[in-house]
């Protein structure tokens, strides 16, 4: 069968379950084609295949609703709900979004990006179905890295509580990037080291549900089953808040997910089927994959599974900062790092193998990451958080509330700091500048090139100057000089790449760079111009605002982030309350979110480009 053919769902229900493996097949080799030109995230989509297509089989999308957590395992969903034909556009420009998208069909009930959201919006969900009398299913699919995460905990303390009709699927690979960590994954693998018993409870649960004898019966056979559980089972962790956990089942195996789901459907109360499956099912390199390689990544060559590298000049930013980290980890035991599952991502897995006991994966927790930093920093410690922008938003108030305003030395390395390309608008990281610029102890930092970056750590290992953030791009970081001796820079100093009389462009990060050309390209047509680079986003350099408000030639600021509450912004506010006249123009991100793409087609479209820079420079000299 052409995957990419398929309209709707509907079909399925009337496929045999060999069928149903054939089908499997197909769309498994149609995935690991077209990923191995677009990239995405395989390793997670080739593990729900049979899952998926059941999930389609027993439940009326998007009457019924399927909730996926994350969202980056719903390619086969997109595949069935009549997507398949796009999938050449995959992550791509105005093509297809690698997460479940509203715009793009009916049956993406959800959007997600960010995990963990999946079991509190289903409650949402459910609770307005129940309110307006509708009958309909509601179905998060949420992964064992996803159940981790505090939100989805908080919402399995309120939805064992309520008793809401819900129908949970844990899906467990034993992975979340990395290998999945932490107390729960530990329960997850008694559970399924149990599965004879568990199998033994499957089967007397649907024997017993099957049974004529009304209450009576029921209730003495769930108390059997209550002392067998506490007697065998380590997993009645589910059952203890109040929802009936059934399991494990084979993921891959369709008639044991028929009877999980069909048993599922008879109980009125929260279910969770824990169903375990195996992440990169059907691609051998995939399959072997246990350091998390397989997750997401670009291109791939087909018959090997070795990744196409792009044009990389330098080191990976991640590494080389939590590299730098390291050699300061491996002098200073209080320097320790600290991970929201994201070791592979961040770079970090050296210093993990280096030096296990300074360093800590605390799973898909970014608040209990942040605030465990400002713990360790009371005592006298110096912890590094490298976490992505987009998910330091998970930690707003830990960041204000216990770090920021106990004013504690913590660094952070904010990692996927502007555009990130293909995962598109959950994941941009453009809105930290704004929020951590309104933290009153905050300095912002952002290095040009990497021999800048080396400087910062040094600068925030060397000054016990309160919470610092690095922020640094996705990609590879440009080594213009040999580093040998560390600068401690002055905090809140910005630099002049070069001297210009005709207009300023301030810029920070890597963009300063760009902005350099730019200046060289305007010089061979008679045009002269400042660029600076503010390094330092917090504070500000106050000392060169005064010169440039004194000397109120145009300014330019140019910035890979939100406007609002963007350097840019501050600048023209200082300016003003100081009564300078400058003209300035801002150009950035303006009130919107912007989508998936490449970098560079992105970045034109917000107005950062050398022909739109250039010409805005020369209107304004004019
Ligand atoms: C709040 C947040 N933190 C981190 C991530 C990065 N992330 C995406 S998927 C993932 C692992 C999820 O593991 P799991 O839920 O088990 O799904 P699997 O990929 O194994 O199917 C992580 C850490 C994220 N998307 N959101
Ligand atoms: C789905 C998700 O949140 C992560 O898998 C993310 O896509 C990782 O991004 P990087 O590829 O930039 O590490
Ligand atoms: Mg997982």
């Amino acid at each position: 069968m052409d995957v990419s053919s398929i309209k709707n769902p509907s079909f399925i229900k009337d496929l045999s379950n060999q069928e149903l493996e054939q089908l499997s097949s197909e769309i498994r080799k149609f995935l690991i084609e077209t990923c191995s030109i677009t990239g995405g995230h395989i390793g997670a989509n080739l593990g729900v295949v049979e899952l998926t297509l059941s999930l389609h089989k027993h439940f009326n999308s998007p009457i019924d609703k399927i909730i996926w957590d994350v969202g980056h395992q719903s390619y086969i969903h997109k595949i069935l709900t009549g997507r398949g034909h796009e999938f050449n556009s995959l992550r791509q420009y105005k093509g297809l979004c690698g997460f479940p998208k509203t715009k793009e069909s009916r049956h993406d009930v959800w959007e997600a990006g960010h995990s963990s959201t999946s079991l509190s919006a289903a409650m949402g969900m459910a609770k307005a179905r129940d309110i307006l009398g509708n009958t309909n299913h509601v179905v998060p699919v949420i992964g064992d890295g996803a159940l981790t995460g505090g939100m989805a905990l908080e919402a399995l303390n309120h939805i064992g509580h309520d008793k809401t009709n819900l129908t949970i699927i844990l899906n467990d690979n034993e992975m979340s990037i990395a290998p999945n960590v932490g107390a729960m994954h530990n329960m997850f693998g008694r559970i399924r080291t149990n599965h004879n018993y568990n199998r033994f409870k499957f089967d007397a649960e649907s024997f017993m549900n099957r049974l004529p004898g009304g209450d009576r019966l029921r209730v003495s056979a769930d108390k059997i089953k209550d002392s067998l559980k506490y007697l065998v089972v380590d997993g009645i962790f589910f059952e203890e808040l109040g929802i009936k956990y059934i399991g494990p089942v084979d993921g891959h195996n369709f008639k044991e997910l028929d009877e999980a789901i069909n048993t599922s459907k008879q109980i009125n109360k929260p279910v969770l089927i824990h169903v375990v499956t195996k992440k990169g099912k059907g691609y051998k390199p995939a399959e072997v994959d246990t350091i998390g390689t397989w997750h997401g990544l670009g291109p791939y060559k087909l018959e090997t599974g070795e990744v196409i590298k792009g044009n990389e000049e330098g080191p990976a930013w991640s590494a080389l900062m939590s590299n730098q980290v390291l050699e300061y980890a491996k002098q200073d035991k209080r320097v320790v790092a600290i991970t929201p599952a994201m070791p592979v991502g961040s770079k970090l897995t050296k210093f993990q193998q280096e030096l296990p006991d300074q360093f800590f994966d605390v799973g898909i927790a970014e608040q209990h990451a942040v605030t465990m930093a400002a713990g360790l920093a009371t005592q006298g410690m110096k912890p590094y958080v490298a976490i992505y922008s987009t998910f330091m938003q998970r930690a707003y108030d830990q960041l204000l509330h216990d770090v920021d305003r106990q004013n504690l030395n913590v660094l952070f390395g904010v990692d996927r700091a502007g555009l990130v390309g293909a995962d598109g608008e959950t994941h941009q990281g453009v809105f930290d500048v704004g929020f951590l610029s309104q933290f009153p102890n905050f300095t912002i930092m952002m290095p040009k090139d990497g021999n800048e970056a080396i400087d910062m750590v040094n600068t925030a290992f060397k000054t016990d100057h309160g919470p610092m953030a690095i922020r640094y791009p996705r990609g590879n970081a440009p080594m213009l000089r040999d580093t040998k001796e560390h600068e401690i820079l002055d905090i809140g100093t910005w630099t002049y790449e070069r001297k210009g009389s005709n207009l300023s462009l301030i810029s920070y990060g890597p963009t300063v760079n760009f902005i350099s050309d730019i200046a060289d390209e305007l010089l061979k047509e008679g045009i002269n111009v400042n660029v600076i680079n503010a390094r330092f986003i917090k504070p500000m350099d106050f000392e060169m605002l005064h010169e440039l408000g004194k000397e109120s030639m145009p300014i330019i600021t140019i910035e890979e982030s939100m406007l609002t509450g963007g350097l840019g912004s501050q600048i023209a506010t200082f300016l003003k309350d100081h009564d300078y006249k400058n003209v300035l123009r801002r150009i950035g991100i303006d009130n919107e979110y912007i989508e998936h793409g490449d970098v560079d087609l992105l970045l034109e479209d917000i107005g950062i480009s050398k022909a739109k820079i250039k010409s805005l420079a020369k209107s304004l000299i004019k």
